[in-house]
């Protein structure tokens, strides 16, 4: 174990924007090297009383969900009652108050916290770059690797994201595995839009974290429907989350002022695998959609 790896990570000279964006080689080696290194700084950071890094608790969870949620870990054959919670918006598109609004400060602070942390942290790059994000995942160079958010992160997906997308899309029962997420943050002179795309995921869960008063303009994200050639824009209240496949492509509009902060969550099976189109969904207990996979990380990182 590394002495003082805090210090160490603060110090380390960094990757230019350019080669970043260039994907050029030396990245990766520069986040892969160093990656043990990190590490252990965000762990150092999480227990220096000066971190200012609040403790992320169950209680983010919008009550409601976090006590069904709660209740069909306990007794499975209760699902139905997280199943109602989920409205659907759009075609295959289901939307709830996923995070209590007047808790969200907690993970804001947290994040905010993080990002001043000064250890190197990467941002995503699918298919833009997003300078306000992080990469959430163990699989991620560069990754939010604090034990804290990591513990928050793995229930997070494993309690509530992965069994809850097995009750909505029953055919991704098989591919949904592998976890994988980063964090966005849209702003009105920055990033502000990505183009319409599909994500490489079986199911993504796009949770908003903005503040109640902290209002933006623009921002919705646009669905396409291929059955129906139906086009809708939906919009993000503190704390709602959208869940859909990744196969719906779908468009972020413009910010036009202020900005928009949100946690984009994926699963996938081994390999990067998602369903076939037209599966016939798997018909599985309750019990089994309620429970964890045995199959651990394959390390595999869409981007
Ligand atoms: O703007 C959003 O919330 C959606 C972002 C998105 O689709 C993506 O990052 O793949
Ligand atoms: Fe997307």
């Amino acid at each position: 174990m590394q002495e003082n790896a805090l210090e160490t990570a603060r110090a380390v000279a960094r990757p230019s924007r350019e080669a970043m964006l260039q994907r050029h080689p030396s990245v990766s080696t520069f986040w892969n090297q160093n990656s043990d290194m990190f590490a252990q700084a965000w762990a150092e950071w999480e227990m220096t009383a000066d971190a200012g890094a609040p403790t992320l608790e169950s209680a983010l969870y919008d009550e409601k969900l976090r006590s069904a949620v709660d209740a069909a870990w306990s007794d499975p054959t209760k699902e139905g009652a997280v199943r109602d919670l989920w409205k659907e918006v759009f075609p295959g598109v289901y939307k709830t108050q996923f995070f209590d609004p007047e808790k969200l400060q907690t993970l804001r602070a947290y994040l905010d916290a993080a990002a001043k942390a000064d250890i190197p942290l990467r941002p995503p790059y699918g298919i833009s770059l997003n300078r306000g994000g992080a990469m959430l995942d163990t699989r991620s160079e560069g990754y939010l690797a604090a034990p804290g958010f990591q513990e928050f992160y793995t229930g997070l997906m494993d309690r509530y994201m992965r069994p809850v997308s097995r009750m909505l899309f029953p055919d991704v029962i098989g591919y949904d595995t592998q976890t994988f997420g980063f964090s966005i943050q849209w702003q009105a002179d920055a990033d502000t839009s990505l183009r319409a795309h599909t994500d490489a995921s079986s199911v993504t869960l796009n949770i908003n974290l903005n503040l109640l008063g902290e209002d933006f303009s623009g921002s919705g994200v646009r669905f396409f429907d291929h059955a129906t050639r139906q086009v809708s824009e939906l919009f993000f209240e503190p704390g709602t989350a959208l869940i859909h496949h990744g196969t719906v492509p779908h468009e972020s509009m413009p910010i036009t002022q202020g900005e928009r902060s949100n946690f984009v969550l994926w699963l996938y099976g081994e390999n990067g695998q998602i369903p076939p189109r037209n599966a016939a969904p798997k018909a599985v207990s309750a019990a089994e959609r309620w429970m964890l996979p045995t199959a651990k990380s394959d390390g595999f990182a869409p981007f």
